[in-house]
C-alpha cells in the first residue's frame, strides 16, 4: 500500500540527516517540504521565532499541544538545558508513531515525553501522570478549533502561573478567530502577534505569544 506523507518525511530525515544532529533533522524536513510535498510543520519562518521564545523563557517545564511529525518538537527540545522535559500530546497514533522516530534520529527522546491521546482529557492528568505543577511555556499547534477550550481546562486545572507563555501557530491560517478574541480582550493575558508565512509558503500567517498575568 501507499506510504502516507509523515512516513515519505520520516524516510527524508533518515536518508538526509545525521542521528543525533537535531539540526540536521530540522533542515532535512524544512527541504523535504521545500522541495518535495508541502506538510503542515511550524517551518523554518515560524520556527526561528518558536526558537527565540523558547530562549527567552527558559522554561524548565513545557507542553506542545500537537506533535504531528515531531519537527516542533525537536525545535524545542533542542534548546532545552539537560534536566527539563518537554511533554508533546498527539491525538492521531500514526503522527505519533512517525514523531516518535524522528525525535529518536534527533537524539532527543530523553528530553521528550510523547504522549498519545486527546489533550481534552490528558490535560487534567498532566499532575498525576508527571508531578507537573504548572508550564512555563506552552507551544499550541493542533485542531485549530481546541485553542480556546484547552487553554480554559489549563486554567481550570491550574497548570499556568503568572508568567507563563503561551505560543500558538495559525493564528491567521488556517486561523483560530475565538482562541485570538479570548486572549487579546481578557484581562488575564498580555498578548502579542507575530507577523510571519504559513510555513514554506508566501501566505500570511503567524504566532501569537500570550503571558498569563494569573
Ligand atoms: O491542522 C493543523 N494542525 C493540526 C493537525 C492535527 C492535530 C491533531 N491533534 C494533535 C493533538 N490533538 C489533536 C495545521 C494545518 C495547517 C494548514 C494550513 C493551510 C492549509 F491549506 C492546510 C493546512 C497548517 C498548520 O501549521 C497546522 O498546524
Ligand atoms: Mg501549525
Amino acid at each position: 500500500t501507499r506510504s502516507t506523507r509523515p512516513q515519505r518525511l520520516l524516510r527524508a530525515v533518515q536518508q538526509k540527516a545525521i542521528k543525533g544532529d537535531p539540526q540536521s533533522v530540522i533542515s532535512a524536513i524544512d527541504y523535504f517540504c521545500r522541495h518535495s510535498e508541502w506538510a503542515m510543520n511550524v517551518g523554518d519562518e515560524k520556527g526561528s521565532i518558536l526558537d527565540s521564545v523558547v530562549c527567552e523563557v527558559c522554561p524548565t517545564t513545557a507542553l506542545e499541544l500537537g506533535t504531528y511529525c515531531g519537527y516542533s518538537t525537536v525545535r524545542i527540545a533542542r534548546l532545552l538545558p539537560p534536566g527539563t522535559k518537554l511533554i508533546t500530546l498527539e491525538f492521531n497514533p500514526a503522527f505519533a508513531a512517525v514523531a516518535r522516530q524522528v525525535i529518536e534520529y534527533a537524539g532527543l527522546q530523553n528530553k521528550v515525553c510523547l504522549v498519545e491521546g486527546a489533550s481534552g482529557d490528558l490535560i487534567p492528568k498532566m499532575c498525576q501522570m508527571f508531578g507537573i505543577k504548572t508550564f512555563d511555556f506552552v507551544f499550541i499547534d493542533h485542531w485549530k478549533d481546541r485553542y480556546l477550550p484547552d487553554i480554559k481546562l489549563l486554567e481550570e486545572c491550574q497548570l499556568l502561573r503568572k508568567g507563563s507563555i503561551l505560543l500558538a501557530d495559525n493564528v491567521i491560517c488556517p486561523g483560530t478567530p475565538e482562541y485570538l478574541e479570548y486572549v487579546r480582550n481578557s484581562p488575564h493575558y498580555e498578548s502579542k502577534y507575530f507577523k510571519s508565512h504559513l510555513e514554506y509558503t508566501k501566505v500570511e500567517d503567524g504566532l501569537e505569544k500570550s503571558v498569563f498575568l494569573g
